[in-house]
């Protein structure tokens, strides 16, 4: 099994003329663990991961994995799997024929292509012209195309944007069994709603700077926690709720409790004998929390 190694930025700087799209960025990602590198449109989040991939010279400072530059890697697919959202692919040739050309090139095994779209659920699309792929598809075929090596490594821009719904889901148990099998994940985004569930660290920078990073958890300062709940009896699943002592509002898709933990919700509801169609617990705070931070409204 690939194990990961951390990935450190330091002092990473990168100025176009008079913009300094990314400033003196100076932070760890640890294996183990899914990190999410959040900020607005035009914080720097690309630029960073192109220097992160020796694409872009830096202006000052470094980036590398474990000590090593992207560059002077031995087996750069084994090591690190990438995916930027430029990654484009030539829409006349099958997606199993793109991979194969990067696995021969960099010595992978032959079964290597194959792998990588089973793993993502393209298998039964390798022959198809890429050409013909919706934006989801894309999403898929870059990840395959980042899991090839099997690499202890994963960086990813953006992966979630353009999923379905169930695409969203099924990402989201993917990275975080490679994170929890040792693989050190980065993945960028700039809602944070889209990656909530699935970070487990944040580091967030606005204007190319630096504004927060540690756990999720830390980001959410609200004192109010609310839940929210659906069963096809919801009239009931209200009444049983609000007779253990909760706040209950109606909304279009389900109940809101105010102060409560998912967890109790769902006992509550389990004991009353009410299957749940939907629980969830909302945070508010993390998202205000991040607003704040990057100093944008609109930025979700
Ligand atoms: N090649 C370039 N020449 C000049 N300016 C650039 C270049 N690439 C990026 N920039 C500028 O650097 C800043 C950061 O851009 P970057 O693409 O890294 O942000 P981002 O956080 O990835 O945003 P997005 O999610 O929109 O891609 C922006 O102000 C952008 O206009």
């Amino acid at each position: 099994m690939p194990t990961g190694v951390p990935i450190e930025f330091s002092g990473l700087t990168k100025k176009f003329g008079q913009v300094a799209a990314v400033s003196d960025l100076t932070f760890t990602v640890e294996p183990g663990q899914v990190t999410g590198f959040l900020g607005p449109n035009g914080a720097g989040k690309t630029t960073s991961l192109r220097m992160l991939l020796g694409l872009v010279q830096p202006s000052s400072g470094s980036a590398s994995f474990g000590g090593t530059a992207y560059a002077a890697l031995d087996s750069p697919l084994s090591t690190v799997g990438a995916s930027l959202e430029a990654a484009s692919f030539h829409p006349g040739r099958s997606a199993r024929n793109h991979l194969a050309v990067y696995a021969q090139a960099a010595g992978l095994p032959k079964t290597a292509p194959d792998a990588a779209l089973e793993k993502v659920g393209l298998a039964g699309y390798a022959n198809r012209r890429v050409g013909g792929y919706s934006l989801g598809m894309r999403q898929r075929l870059g990840l395959a195309f980042a899991l090839l090596g099997d690499p202890g490594v994963l960086v990813l821009d953006e992966p979630i944007n353009g999923l379905d719904p169930e695409g969203i889901k099924w990402i989201r148990l993917l990275l975080r069994a490679m994170a929890a099998e040792g693989r050190t994940v980065l993945i960028s985004s700039h809602l944070l709603s889209e990656v909530a569930q699935t970070v487990d660290e944040v580091v967030i920078i606005s204007h190319g700077t630096l504004v927060h990073r540690g756990e999720l958890s830390t980001l959410d300062t609200s004192d109010t926690k609310q839940v929210q709940v659906n069963a096809a009896d919801r009239d009931r699943l209200a009444e049983i709720i609000r007779g253990a002592g909760y706040t209950v509002s109606n909304l279009r898709s389900g109940v809101l409790v105010d102060n409560a933990e998912a967890g109790e919700i769902g006992r509550l509801a389990f004991d009353a004998g009410i299957p749940l169609t939907g629980l969830s617990q909302k945070r508010t705070g993390l998202e205000e929390s991040f607003l704040t931070l990057v100093g944008e409204e609109g930025a979700l």
